[in-house]
C-alpha cells in the first residue's frame, strides 16, 4: 500500500521533477532578469535563464504526455492506477514548477543570498509549491483527485530526500556548482 503510494506521488510530480533537472542540462543563456536589479541587487540572477525556462518546461510537458501514454500499461502490468496527464495539468506542473524555482531566486535575491546561495527547505519545496499551485489553478478537478491527501504527504516527505539526492548526484557529476 505505501509502495504504492510512493509511486504514484512519484509518477504525479515527475512533470515537476524532470524540469528543474533538464533546466540545469539546458540551462545557460540570457537570464530571464536580463541583469535588471530591485534595490541593488539582482531581481533574479543569472540562475534564471530564458532557454532553461523553456527547454525545462518543455521537457516536463512532454515527459507528461509519454506518462499518460504509459499509465495503461503500467495499470495493465502492475494494476497500480497511475495518473494520467491532461494538458492543463500536464503545463502547469512543468511551468508551475519553473516559476516556483524562479519565485524562490526572487526571494533568494530580496534576503541578500548570492546566485547559488542555499536556502534550505526554499530549495526543496519552491518547485513542489509552484508546481501544484499552478495545477490547481487550470485544472483543479484533475488536481484534487491526482493530489488526495495521503499523495501530498508522500510528496511532501519525499521531494526534499529526492532534491538533495539529485543535487548531490549531479554535483558530483560536475553538472551543478554546488550540492544543492
Ligand atoms: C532515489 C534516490 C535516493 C536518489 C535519486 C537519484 C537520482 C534519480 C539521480 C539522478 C540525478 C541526475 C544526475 C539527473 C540528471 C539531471 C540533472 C542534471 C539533475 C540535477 O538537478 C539538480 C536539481 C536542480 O534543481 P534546483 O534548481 O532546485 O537546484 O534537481 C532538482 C531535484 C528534483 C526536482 C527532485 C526530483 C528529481 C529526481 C527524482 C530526478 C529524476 C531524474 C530523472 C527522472 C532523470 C532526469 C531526466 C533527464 C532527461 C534530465
Ligand atoms: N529557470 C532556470 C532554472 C535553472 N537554470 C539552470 O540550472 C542551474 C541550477 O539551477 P538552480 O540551482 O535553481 O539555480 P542557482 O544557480 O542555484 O541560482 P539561484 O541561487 O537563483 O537558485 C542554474 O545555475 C542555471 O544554469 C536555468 O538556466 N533556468
Ligand atoms: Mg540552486
Amino acid at each position: 500500500m505505501l509502495l504504492e503510494l510512493v509511486a504514484v506521488a512519484f509518477w504525479a510530480m515527475l512533470p515537476a521533477y524532470v524540469p528543474n533537472n533538464v533546466a540545469v542540462l539546458a540551462g545557460g543563456g540570457t537570464p530571464i532578469d536580463s541583469g535588471r536589479t530591485m534595490g541593488g541587487r539582482r531581481l533574479l540572477g543569472d540562475g534564471k535563464t530564458w532557454r532553461g525556462t523553456a527547454v525545462g518546461t518543455l521537457a516536463g510537458f512532454v515527459l507528461a504526455q509519454a506518462l499518460t501514454a504509459l499509465a495503461p500499461v503500467v495499470l495493465r502490468t502492475t494494476g497500480v492506477a497511475v495518473p494520467t496527464f491532461p494538458v492543463t495539468a500536464a503545463f502547469g506542473l512543468a511551468f508551475g514548477a519553473m516559476l516556483g524555482d524562479i519565485t524562490a531566486s526572487f526571494l533568494k535575491r530580496r534576503t541578500g543570498r548570492e546566485r547559488g546561495a542555499s536556502f534550505p527547505v526554499v530549495d526543496q519545496l519552491d518547485f513542489v509549491a509552484g508546481a501544484l499551485g499552478c495545477a490547481a489553478l487550470l485544472d483543479f478537478a484533475w488536481f484534487s483527485t491526482t493530489f488526495s491527501l495521503p499523495v501530498l504527504g508522500v510528496v511532501v516527505v519525499l521531494t526534499p530526500v529526492l532534491h538533495v539526492a539529485t543535487n548531490v548526484v549531479a554535483y558530483v557529476l560536475g553538472l551543478k556548482d554546488e550540492p544543492y
